[in-house]
């Protein structure tokens, strides 16, 4: 599965590492390659104890052996983050350093890193922990293609991957699939509170959401046919699905999608100005 096997540290162990890494132990990358970093013991202890993984406080420590590096911590950390890392380690070490943090160009991880020539950016999402994530990967004109590979192995272990040209088609991954279960997610709460209301207990309307949205995506996965046929295969004429839709159309649904897929690439920008 792994052609190449590094030595991996992630600098942070929050939501998305742990999903990552959680698929990586999941499909046999040793755990004994893979180092976490962060502050709080209870997160270190949490990486030990589920997934095996080797753990430090210190960012330096951690990443000093490492051949890859995974940048993991809040957007607004990383400067500091990167600046402290560089300078603890005495230098960038020429490692491959792999940023999954929206909004952080591959310009200013570069200057974050004290000039590091090897950084590809990533945008994945927490299905990674179940092999079903979905990532983008951006890498700049000139990166070696063994860091391509290796940073696509990585993801891909993770789930499905798919490279853009552009550094601003990452922001567009984030619109698509990295804040994307985040939607999902929401619309699936409004039809369990809703179900709730109707007078299914709390159990019983979480089933029929949770299995319903899993039916309906793995029909999705499965069938060549376009989304909207299998819409269309669900809505019999004048009958129920259709006055449901209908409801949908006139609070312009479509329209509040993309109006919401907007403002997620526009909050990138902004942060990317930001930081
Ligand atoms: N969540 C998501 O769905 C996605 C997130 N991302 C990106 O992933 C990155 C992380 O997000 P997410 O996992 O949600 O964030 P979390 O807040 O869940 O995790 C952040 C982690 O950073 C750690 N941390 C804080 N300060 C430091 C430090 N000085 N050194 C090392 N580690 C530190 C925290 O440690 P502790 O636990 O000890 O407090 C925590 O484990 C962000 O840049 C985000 O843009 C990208 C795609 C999807
Ligand atoms: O909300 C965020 O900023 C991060 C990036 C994509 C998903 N979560």
């Amino acid at each position: 599965m792994f052609d190449q096997q590094e030595k991996v540290t992630f600098i942070g162990g929050g939501n998305m590492a742990r999903s990552i890494i959680g698929g990586l132990i999941k499909r046999g990358y040793p755990a004994h390659l893979i180092t976490v970093t962060a502050p709080t013991d209870r997160t270190r202890q949490r990486m030990a104890d589920d997934f095996g993984v080797n753990t430090a406080e210190d960012n330096a420590k951690g990443a000093k052996e490492a051949d890859v590096v995974v940048l993991a911590v809040k957007p607004q950390l990383l400067d500091i983050v990167c600046e402290r890392l560089v300078a603890d380690m005495g230098g960038h070490g020429d490692k491959l350093y792999l940023s999954i943090a929206a909004g952080v160009t591959v310009d200013t991880l570069q200057a974050y890193l004290s000039g590091a020539p090897r950084i590809v950016r990533t945008m994945p999402n927490t299905p990674s922990l179940l092999g079903l994530g979905m990532t983008g990967l951006y890498a700049p004109a000139g990166t070696k293609q063994d860091d391509k590979l290796f940073s696509q192995s990585l993801m891909a272990a993770v789930g499905k991957v798919v490279w853009v040209e552009e550094e601003a088609g990452i922001n567009h991954v984030i619109a698509a699939a990295g804040s994307a279960p985040a939607y999902f997610f929401l619309f699936m709460e409004a039809i369990q509170t809703e179900a709730e209301n109707m007078g299914f207990d709390a159990e019983t309307a979480r089933l029929l959401v949770q299995q319903t949205a899993q039916g309906a995506a793995q029909m999705v996965t499965e069938s060549d046919l376009p989304i909207s046929t299998l819409r269309s295969q669900v809505t019999s004429k004048g009958g129920t699905t259709a006055e449901a839709l209908r409801t949908f159309e006139e609070g312009e649904l479509s329209t509040l999608v993309a109006k919401a897929m907007r403002a997620a690439v526009a909050r990138a920008e902004d942060m990317a100005k930001q930081f």
